[in-house]
């Protein structure tokens, strides 16, 4: 077997993508070592044979990785790229991970000329509802959204809905979608020029496990 040359970095979500993303790479062909998972405190691992490297990282930070060169490649959910507006190439929808990007909030919310929304997406809210025309004041909290409304920190919440039970055991509505979300292989775009056919042939890889998971759906 030829090596290829360049050796190339990509930089994986611990979490909830990781298992799925860890998984295509496997159907790709890519003998990542079988120890390496979720829960693993392993945060880089070889595929010398491919002369391939993988790190481990917090979700928000794979753009970060990959812009800086760090990391050649990363996979990364589109609600990361909606709200960094990173200097990267999003080279491959990888069909994982899927959700939305919702509005929400009570169901007998009254109108209100300005109201407060509440979010882990401030740039997401601020762009969304400025299309819409309307004024909003974004309050950014980390996490717990939908708590939110239910105690007057907010009239309406912009975040991740998944299953909906989130919503539903917090008596919270759905009421717009602002964008279907799933999770992206980005390239640096130095790394783009210079090492294109090694990562055009993991690009080639992945998106033919990909096309045939999609046929077979
Ligand atoms: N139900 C969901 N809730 C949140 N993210 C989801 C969901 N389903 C899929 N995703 C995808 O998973 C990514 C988040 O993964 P995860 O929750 O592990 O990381 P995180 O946001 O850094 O977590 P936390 O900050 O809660 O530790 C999102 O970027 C999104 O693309
Ligand atoms: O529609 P569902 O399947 O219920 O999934 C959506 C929920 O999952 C995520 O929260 P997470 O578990 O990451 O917790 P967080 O409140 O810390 O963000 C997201 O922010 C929603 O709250």
């Amino acid at each position: 077997m030829t090596i290829p040359a360049e050796k190339l970095t990509v930089a994986m979500p611990k979490g909830r993508i990781f298992e799925e993303a860890l998984q295509l790479i496997r159907e790709a062909g890519y003998r990542v070592p079988a120890e390496w998972a979720e829960d693993s405190r392993k945060l880089t691992v070889e595929v010398p044979e491919e002369n391939l490297s993988f790190l481990m990282v917090k979700p928000v930070d794979v753009p970060t990785y990959v812009e800086h060169g760090v990391a050649d490649l990363g996979v990364v959910g589109k609600d990361v790229l909606l709200e960094e507006d990173r200097d990267i190439y999003e080279l491959l929808d990888l069909t994982i991970s899927p959700c939305r990007m919702s509005v929400a909030g009570t169901p007998d919310r009254e109108t209100v000329l300005n109201p407060k929304v509440a979010t882990k997406y401030p740039r997401i809210a601020d762009r969304y509802f400025r299309e819409q025309g309307q004024q909003v004041e974004v309050v950014h909290l980390n996490g717990s959204v939908e708590l939110a409304p239910l105690i007057g920190l907010a009239d309406r919440i912009v975040d991740i809905v998944s299953t909906g039970r989130t919503l539903k055991e917090n008596g919270l509505v759905e009421l717009e979608e602002i964008a279907r979300i799933t999770s992206r292989l980005i390239a640096n775009r130095a790394s783009y020029r210079l090492k294109s056919a090694p990562i055009h042939r993991f690009y080639e890889r992945l998106a033919h496990v990909v096309n045939e998971k999609g046929g077979s759906k």
